[in-house]
């Protein structure tokens, strides 16, 4: 099977990592490099999956290499692929987890022809229900397109886009899992200032997170149509929504991913000099 490099072990390094081997890929086809000892550790012991603190070592032989560091990491980590590139005879498809970052970018910073895919991942791929999208590079082809929605269609969903469309797709789902875990922490404190206990509120609340997320992707029918299902005339439902929206609550919305979508094009920036 294709050996998978992951560079970082971080929060995104860990949940494809988990997601790949509970969809049945072999520890051995594995390898993580985390730079940080301890964590490397942690990642050993969990997974049983090697770590290492090379590149060069965890690239060696591995037909795919994960970029999943911070993206002020990137140029360093890709300065390292580079070099081990030019030294050997493997040409690795190389991924990008990083946000904002451009392909373009990853290509001015790799060896000339080198095939580049770059996705934006979601948290939720830790427990196979991910949501990526995918986009290539200029020297992509599209059997390392098929390789790479293969990958991560074993952790979860997956759209091909344009590249220009990367920085929305961000806004929607990169950074959409934290909007629902806040909607979360906003409910479970409001049900407990309301008189629940926290487990009933916090058990009571995730569960209604869950099934409207099973209804909204089993039924058919449109959000719009389900709120309107849960929204009794003159009920309590209308009382709440008619205060978010007095509120602003969908004005935040636009607002708030409007802010992803900037903060990300700044990212993706590609370095005029090329250095
Ligand atoms: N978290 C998310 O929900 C999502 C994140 N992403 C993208 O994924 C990438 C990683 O994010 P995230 O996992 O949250 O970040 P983390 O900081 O949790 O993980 C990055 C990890 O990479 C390690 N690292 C950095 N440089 C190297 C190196 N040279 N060699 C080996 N390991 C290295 C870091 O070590 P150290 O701690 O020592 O710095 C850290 O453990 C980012 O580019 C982000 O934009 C994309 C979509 C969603
Ligand atoms: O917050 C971030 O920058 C990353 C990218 C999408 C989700 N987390």
């Amino acid at each position: 099977m294709t050996r998978i490099a992951v560079v970082g072990g971080g929060r995104i390094g860990e949940a494809l990592v988990s997601g790949l081997l509970a969809s049945g890929r072999q520890a051995r086809d594995l390898v993580v490099t985390e730079r940080f000892e301890a964590r490397g550790r942690e990642l050993a012991s969990e997974y049983g999956i090697r770590v290492t603190q090379s590149i060069a070592d965890a690239a060696e032989g591995a037909a795919v290499l994960v970029v999943a560091v911070k993206p002020n990491d990137v140029e360093s980590v890709l300065t390292e692929v580079a070099e081990y590139q030019e030294t050997s005879d493997d040409d690795q498809l190389i991924v990008s987890l990083a946000a904002g970052t451009t392909t373009a970018r990853f290509e001015q910073l790799l060896p000339a022809g080198t095939a580049v895919v770059r996705v934006m991942p979601n948290t939720p791929m830790l427990v196979g229900q991910g949501a990526s999208a995918i986009t290539p590079g200029r020297h992509a082809t599209a059997v390392h397109m098929d390789l790479v929605e293969e990958m991560m269609g074993a952790v979860g969903m997956v759209r091909r886009v344009k590249e220009s469309s990367m920085d929305a797709v961000t806004a929607v789902s990169g950074s959409g899992p934290a909007y629902f875990f806040l909607a979360i922490e906003a409910m479970v404190d409001s049900g407990v200032a309301l008189g629940l206990t926290r487990p009933v509120a916090r058990d009571l609340a995730i569960q209604t997170l869950v099934g409207a997320g099973a209804m909204l992707s089993e039924s058919g029918e449109t959000a719009t149509e389900l709120r309107a299902a849960v929204m009794s005339p003159g009920g309590t439902t209308a009382a709440a929504i008619r205060q978010f929206e007095k509120d602003g609550l969908r004005s935040a919305f636009f607002e708030a991913m409007a802010m992803v979508r900037d903060r990300s094009a700044a990212m993706g920036a590609v370095k005029e000099d090329g250095a």
